[in-house]
């Protein structure tokens, strides 16, 4: 998918991106192939790649929740930005928080946030885990995402501690994400999330499956959770 066909799909789904955010996308992909050169941030570099499987996969969050309706983000384990940056170009009035254990990584969001100019977005080198504990980030955010970062009852101990009492979780998965989610089930419910709906759909161009969980914060985290970092990984609640 070339940029051109990206504006034009973004454009069907009725995300109109101006020809200011259409520029921040141009520099989101030659700083992610300059600062790749140097440390490992993705393994796709050619345009139509970056663009397909790392711009229009982030934005498909959008195509099923409404993202007008929240204004606070963290993004868990968000690399190279995904999905929380395009998002954040598409809707500027975000607030954004991402978190990322990899040091490295942070740097590369620091340098790309001053090239896109992007305001309200704060980034942490830090375990979710640490944030899940700290009661300046616990249950604070409106809407919290997490894409390929790992299974669904991992993520779910990472992510729902720090969505907001009636906020709502975002996992976004490929195939097999309903098998996770049978397995995720009892950690959901223990954690105070209650899931709303998966949307499965196919990425344009290469037919491969996608899955988006939406889980809705109903009741309070139990203060045991999260866990100590690395525990959630090695012990999964499953
Ligand atoms: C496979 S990458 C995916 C990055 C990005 N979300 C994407 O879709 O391209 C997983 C990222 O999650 C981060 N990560 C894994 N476990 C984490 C944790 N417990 N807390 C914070 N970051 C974590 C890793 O450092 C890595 O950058």
């Amino acid at each position: 998918m070339n940029p051109e066909q990206f504006f034009q799909a973004m454009q069907e789904k009725g995300i109109q991106l101006n020809v200011h955010q259409k520029e921040q996308f141009s520099i989101y992909f030659t700083t992610l192939i300059e600062w790749n050169e140097k440390i490992n941030l993705t393994g796709l570099t050619a345009e139509d790649d970056v663009y397909l499987k790392h711009f229009y996969d982030s934005l498909s969050a959008a195509f099923y929740f409404d993202f007008t309706k929240v204004q606070s983000v963290c993004d868990v384990g968000a690399g190279a930005g995904f999905p929380s940056i395009p998002l954040k170009i598409c809707y500027p009035h975000l607030q954004v928080t991402i978190v990322d254990s990899l040091k490295k990584r942070i740097g590369f969001l620091n340098q790309l946030s001053v090239a896109l100019s992007l305001e309200n977005v704060a980034f942490y080198h830090d375990r979710a885990e640490n944030m899940g504990k700290n009661a300046s980030f616990r249950e604070s955010f409106d809407l919290v995402t997490a894409r390929a970062v790992a299974r669904m009852s991992v993520l779910s101990e990472l992510c729902l501690p720090l969505t907001k009492k009636q906020g709502t979780f975002l996992a976004m998965k490929g195939a097999k994400a309903g098998e996770e989610i049978e397995l995720a089930k009892p950690a959901i419910e223990v954690l105070g999330g209650e899931l709303k709906q998966m949307h499965t759909f196919t990425l344009p161009h290469e037919d491969s499956e996608r899955s988006i969980i939406e889980i809705y914060k109903a009741r309070k985290t139990p203060k045991k959770y999260p866990r100590k970092a690395g525990l959630p990984n090695k012990e999964p609640m499953e």
